[in-house]
């Protein structure tokens, strides 16, 4: 955190290669181009640019002499015997300077203005911290949301899913658990969001308050699938800098459906087939290496806790990423479309979520509490159809009865936002029951 801006210059400078190595195209077969003479150097995630050209790629497979990359766009105008440049490594070096500012997954500005990078350089795909010396799931933080502070508590360390449909306030959501949990540093890693919704999200939803502790990484939808796939990868290293100075950083994700097409393409493009449920056999691995490097660190440094996003159509839980994700972490919170359309933010659809710090991050009573609320929160959700058509009388059933007695409590206490604290919000909850 206290690199000299003098470091950070030399270490910069000390990066940039004198000599290139340069290869030649030998054959052109859909976004793939062959290039012999840079086997040698070359390695799998290298990047390599056309010589007078604007093409550049990424190497996707090596087969004896040569090298096969990934072009970024088009093709078009490219022919045998281009010469191409192999290009140095990006040293991806994240930096306390980079708070505040919106980067793209090789960590060059993305907001106009210059950007030294740290003098540390991380690896975008490390390994997670060895599970053996990981500490346990630390304390339940405070979020600013009635609902998150009690029945679907996040722990400091712990990684959940948020699965919603397309606008059902997702990124509103988001941007407000960035702008109020507990935490030293936000990192936001945005994929495939059209441009004007990137610039929304940190002028609008985000604003000058949320900014100014957080950093963006971004990759927008015309990014090639290879820089869209590094993106997660690239925030998670910006999260993994910070937790490794003693920080607690919130690390937020939007979306992982993003990175698993972004990922699928590359591996059609490298060989593989999509052949487990519309994804190669590569992408669950991918998934749980990306959320695994989120949680709690060990004995010296700080943690991770992190909110994955996943974009599931028609609520469907059962779709291959929500699925393989949902196996991957420790809890998930449903947006309801349904919720949504009444009205009631966050849509969060109570009965269908879990967070798995339960019971531990609560004590005995505040458990009774949450177990409560549960039950009439799922006896109303049971009864709700024939409730909305008047086919329930009163009396019938003293469990439906005091479900219905205590819907519209609830539902307001699931909505309710502030700075009541943990405590705070047990107490709305158990006047919420109460009513
Ligand atoms: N807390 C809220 N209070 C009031 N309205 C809200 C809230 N959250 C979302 N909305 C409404 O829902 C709309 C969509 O919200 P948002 O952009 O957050 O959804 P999304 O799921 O991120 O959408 P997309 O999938 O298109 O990115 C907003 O424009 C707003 O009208």
């Amino acid at each position: 955190m206290t690199d000299d801006i003098f470091d950070q210059m030399s270490s910069a400078i000390s990066g940039v290669a004198l000599a290139r190595p340069v290869g030649r195209i030998t054959q052109i077969a859909g976004g793939i181009v062959s290039i012999a003479g840079l086997s040698d150097a070359a390695c799998v995630g290298d990047e390599v640019r056309v010589i007078g050209g604007t093409a550049g790629g990424e190497i996707v497979r090596t087969s004896g002499a040569s090298i096969e990359a990934l072009i970024d766009g088009t093709t078009e105008g490219l022919g045998l015997g281009s010469n191409v440049v192999l290009l140095p490594r990006t040293k991806f070096a994240p930096h306390a300077s980079w708070i505040g500012r919106v980067i793209d997954p090789h960590g060059k500005p993305l907001d106009g203005r210059p950007l030294l990078p740290g003098t540390r350089a991380q690896p975008v795909s490390a390994a997670p911290p060895p599970a053996s010396e990981r500490r346990e799931l630390g304390p339940r933080l405070s979020t600013g949301f009635a609902v998150f502070d009690t029945i679907l508590p996040i722990v400091r360390g712990q990684r959940i899913g948020l699965f919603a449909g397309s606008g059902v306030g997702k990124s509103t959501l988001l941007s407000s658990l960035a702008k109020k949990v507990e935490a030293d540093v936000i990192v936001i890693g945005l994929v495939g969001e059209r441009g004007r919704e990137l610039r929304e999200f940190v002028e609008k939803s985000l604003g000058p308050d949320g900014m100014a502790r957080s950093i963006i990484v971004a990759a927008t939808s015309d990014r090639p699938a290879q820089v869209r796939r590094r993106c997660p990868q690239a925030a998670t290293a910006v999260a993994e800098y910070f937790r490794d100075q003693g920080l607690h950083v919130l690390l937020l994700i939007d979306s992982v459906t993003r990175f698993a097409e972004a990922h699928r393409e590359v591996a059609v493009a490298a060989g593989e087939t999509a052949n487990l449920r519309g994804h190669p056999a590569s992408t669950p691995a991918a998934i749980a290496g990306l959320c695994e490097r989120a949680g709690p660190g060990t004995e010296n440094s700080g943690d991770i806790t992190a909110i994955y996003t996943v974009l599931v159509a028609g609520s469907d839980m059962e779709e291959p990423v929500a699925d393989m994700l949902r196996g991957v972490l420790d809890g998930h919170v449903v947006l309801d479309r349904n919720i949504a359309e009444r009205g009631r933010y966050p849509a969060i659809d109570v009965t269908r979520s879990v967070s798995r710090s339960l019971p531990e991050a609560a004590n005995k009573a505040e458990n009774a509490l949450i177990q409560h609320a549960r039950r009439l929160l799922g006896t109303y959700a049971q009864s709700e159809l024939m409730i909305q058509a008047g086919l329930y009388s009163t009396g019938s059933d003293s469990k439906i009865d005091e479900a219905i007695a205590a819907h519209d409590a609830l539902d307001a206490f699931i909505s309710a936002e502030g700075t009541h604290g943990v405590a705070g919000a047990f107490h709305l909850l158990q006047k919420a029951l109460q009513t």
